[in-house]
């Protein structure tokens, strides 16, 4: 901490966060963003007990991972864990960093041990005007954060052979073989699953989220396809709606759907937004960067994770490393890469916090710093991206140069 810091949190009182939250730092752009948020935006308003842990692709690949297990497990200890955006490798990041192995990618470890739903969500700045003009109303994202795709069992088949899928009941009865494929030459395969319990988790999630905010819920799947697959999530967020949420649903004059994924897709294109989007976790992967990008931009786009009975919770952005901008960073080049979705990484964790510790202060806190942010790009203060939307020549500041401001804003709010 620079000794101005020093000075000045000497003569403020700082607030007090009664219960630990788990800090997950991470790589690249991100990390350095990461850095200062704690340093100028938290720690020096903060007293706060932060259980740190390195999820920085170099130290993953010193613990052959286990850093990540143990992230996880300590947010679901705690409660509360605030995500740096992480790189997951793939051959090249295996080249670059010397890795022992392609780890996984952390945040499907994470989501995996957490279960649960991610709440997707842009964070709207009057100024900066929507790549689509009329979604005028916000659209949240539920993405099942629990297998699918992040949790596949898949190969590459070498040569010709047949490739069948097992299921051996534990009971002792009658084994099911499904052919998947009699391969002539080489190609891939992939077993993936998802269980009962969690979409039924990933159903109340989504219908609590729309009764909370007084939105109502669709659900897409492609259950046309996929008969029994989708069809369980389908059937599942309906039984779930029947038996807990109708009524509820009906004196609010709320409504809940499911819809083809591809009709869902449209649909969201043409109306004006004002709704939970239930999406299956890679339909929410791909849909919520499209999302962030029609409000604006991905720099301003949360992301939270509630587990499924809502007592822990994970924010983060919903955004990677911004690895173009950090190699240009690495030349020496100033970048301008937006903050802000970092920064509600850790106002989001930390009013949950207060919400669970009941310590209003502390939210806020988490508002008051969300409210900067706002204001500084209402006040015509912005990175690049966002500049690039207003258009009519507006500046753009550089990463550092914006953060400089935001904290100035910040202690001139609190101070
Ligand atoms: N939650 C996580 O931990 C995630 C991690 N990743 C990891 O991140 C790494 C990089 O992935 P990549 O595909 O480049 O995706 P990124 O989301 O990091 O960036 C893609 C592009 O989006 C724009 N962008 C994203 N965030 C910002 C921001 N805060 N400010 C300004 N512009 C932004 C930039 O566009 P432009 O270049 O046009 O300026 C950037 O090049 C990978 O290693 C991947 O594995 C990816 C997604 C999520
Ligand atoms: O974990 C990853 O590799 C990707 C995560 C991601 O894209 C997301 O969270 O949106
Ligand atoms: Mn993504």
């Amino acid at each position: 901490m620079d000794v101005r810091i020093k000075k000045r949190t000497q003569y403020m009182a700082k607030i007090k966060v009664k219960n630990p939250v788990v800090e997950m730092d991470g790589d690249e752009m991100t990390r350095i963003i990461w850095h200062f948020i704690k340093d100028r935006l938290i720690l020096p308003y903060l007293d706060i007990d932060l259980k740190y842990f390195d999820l920085g692709i170099v130290h993953r690949d010193e613990t052959d991972d286990r850093v990540t297990v143990e992230a996880a497990e300590a947010v679901r200890k705690y409660g509360v864990g605030v995500k740096c955006a992480t790189i997951t490798p793939d051959e090249d990041r295996v080249k670059e960093f010397g890795l022992k192995k392609m780890w996984r990618s952390p945040n499907g470890t994470i989501r995996n041990i957490l279960d649960g739903t991610i709440f997707r969500e842009p964070i709207i700045c009057a100024n900066v005007p929507r790549l689509v003009p009329h979604w005028t109303k916000p659209i949240v994202i539920g993405r099942h954060a629990y297998g699918d795709i992040y949790r596949a069992a898949e190969t590459r088949i070498p040569g010709p052979g047949k490739v069948t899928l097992r299921y051996q009941p534990a009971d002792g009865g009658e084994e099911q073989v499904l052919d998947v494929h009699d391969f002539k030459g080489p190609g891939v395969a992939l077993g993936m699953h998802n269980t009962r319990a969690s979409i039924e988790g990933f159903a109340r999630a989504s219908l609590s989220y729309g009764r909370d905010r007084r939105l109502p819920v669709y659900l897409s799947t492609k259950n046309t396809i996929l008969k029994a697959y989708d069809g369980m999530f389908k059937d599942v967020f309906q039984e779930v709606y029947d038996r807990e949420f109708k009524a509820e649903f009906e004196k609010l004059g709320l409504t809940y759907e499911h819809r083809l994924i591809d009709d869902m897709v449209a649909c969201a294109l043409k109306w004006q937004g004002g709704y939970v989007w239930a999406c299956k976790n890679y339909d929410g992967d791909v849909e919520s960067d499209i999302v962030a990008q029609g409000f604006g931009s991905l720099g301003l786009m949360t992301s939270v994770l509630l587990n499924p009975t809502g007592d822990v919770v994970e924010a983060e952005a919903a955004h990677g490393t911004v690895t173009r901008h950090f190699r240009e960073h690495q030349k020496g080049r100033p970048t301008s890469t937006n903050p802000i979705a970092s920064i509600f990484a850790w106002t989001r964790g930390l009013a949950y916090r207060g919400r669970f510790d009941d310590t209003p202060d502390v939210i806020h806190f988490a508002e008051a710093l969300e409210r900067v942010c706002i204001e500084t790009v209402e006040g015509g203060e912005m990175t690049k991206d966002l500049a690039l939307l207003v258009g009519n020549g507006t500046k753009w500041l550089d990463t550092q140069p914006f953060l400089d401001v935001l904290d100035a804003r910040l202690r001139k709010k609190l101070g």
